[in-house]
């Protein structure tokens, strides 16, 4: 008896204690920005080798997932995660061409967003989003004749959608989700086979081809992909729709970006939208709205690809070797400007 007793005791010192140990560098992270990179030594774990070699994707034939032994390279089911290296950019491009596809990208510009950052992001998506594919930019805003028109490359055409705006930027992030919902089931999801959905406040640095395409698609958060699975910013609270416990969760998604066929994505963003709404009428709301949802409905779903945090990359984190040739860049957050 007095043995279990001890060992009880001994069993919560040492949570206070682990708890203490991670506050405290959580504090040295993340309030020096140098010792931010003492996380690349939290190991992401491996792709066991057998699993690495039955892995074959749609678009880009066989992955080198052994090309990247110092990262994740595939996730526990079995989706491939798309390193710079682990995929032939080539082989990617004739299959998309072979099936003829049309690939949607769909962004919202509302508020002063769209002075900030639209340009620049379609400017660089013709320079490097699915360059010689078919592809519809969907532009959603409440001035669609404040849409900067400049012409587009061959097989490129946009399309600019009116919104209402919403008066929260908070309400402006969430609506996305019933918003792209009803343009999937419209004219986007009959001219598109898979559409990427991306934040307006980042830019395109780098080739973002078809080897990103996949029945669904998620992108590993830059700030995240090397942390442990209980301290991820998921929403706790049980009584949102959008709740993960504490043994729950598989990576932490980025919302800036995520993707799929247009029938994925009408699940996922009907999904979405619901559990919003039974928040709503809770009168809560997820810690990282949208984006807490999109982690449930993952967690839910298993993504058929994940993004290597290169396809989506924070500059403020700084250059890492991991991180070789990274895609999309965010932009400055100018919270202060953009917000009000
Ligand atoms: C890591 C992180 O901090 N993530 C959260 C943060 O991302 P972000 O800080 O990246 O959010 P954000 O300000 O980029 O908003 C998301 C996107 O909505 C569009 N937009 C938003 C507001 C507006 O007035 N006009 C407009 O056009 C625009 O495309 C923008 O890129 O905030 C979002 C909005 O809730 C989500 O909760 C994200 O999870
Ligand atoms: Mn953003």
């Amino acid at each position: 008896m007095a043995l279990k007793e001890g060992l009880r005791t001994w069993k919560r010192h040492f949570r206070l204690l682990f708890l203490l140990i991670v506050g405290l560098s959580g504090l040295l992270l993340y309030g020096i920005p140098g010792l931010r990179h003492l996380e690349i030594f939290i190991p992401m774990g491996t792709c066991p080798p057998a699993r690495m070699l039955l892995l074959r994707d749609n678009f880009t034939g066989l992955l080198r997932l052994w090309a990247r032994p110092e990262v994740l390279t595939c996730t526990s089911w079995g989706a491939p995660i798309i390193w710079d290296g682990t995929f032939d950019p080539d082989m990617a491009q004739q299959e998309a061409i072979q099936q003829n596809l049309t690939i949607g990208l769909t962004v919202f510009a509302v508020g002063r967003y769209l002075e900030k950052y639209l340009a620049r992001f379609l400017e660089t998506a013709e320079q490097h989003f699915m360059v010689g594919q078919r592809v519809v930019y969907y532009v959603f805003t409440e001035r669609p004749a404040a849409v900067p028109r400049r012409p587009l490359g061959p097989g490129r055409q946009l399309r600019v959608e009116r919104v209402l705006r919403e008066r929260r930027w908070q309400d402006v992030s969430m609506e996305r989700m019933r918003t792209l919902h009803a343009a999937l089931g419209g004219r986007l999801g009959r001219e598109a086979q898979f559409v990427f959905c991306m934040d307006v406040d980042q830019y395109f640095s780098g080739a973002f081809g078809p080897e990103a395409l996949a029945e669904s698609v998620a992108q590993l958060h830059a700030w995240h992909y090397h942390w442990p699975r209980r301290l991820l910013p998921y929403e706790r609270d049980a009584r949102s729709a959008a709740a993960l416990a504490v043994d729950e969760g598989d990576f932490y998604y980025h919302a800036a970006l995520f993707g799929g066929s247009v029938a994925a994505l009408r699940q996922l963003t009907a999904h979405c939208a619901r559990a919003q709404q039974q928040d709503r009428a809770r009168g809560i709301e997820a810690r990282w709205h949208d984006e807490s949802h999109l982690n449930k409905y993952f967690w839910l779903h298993k993504p058929a690809k994940v993004l290597s945090p290169e396809f989506c990359w924070s500059p403020e984190i700084g250059q890492r070797a991991e991180i070789r040739h990274p895609r999309l860049l965010w932009a400055p957050k100018e919270y202060a400007l953009v917000r009000d």
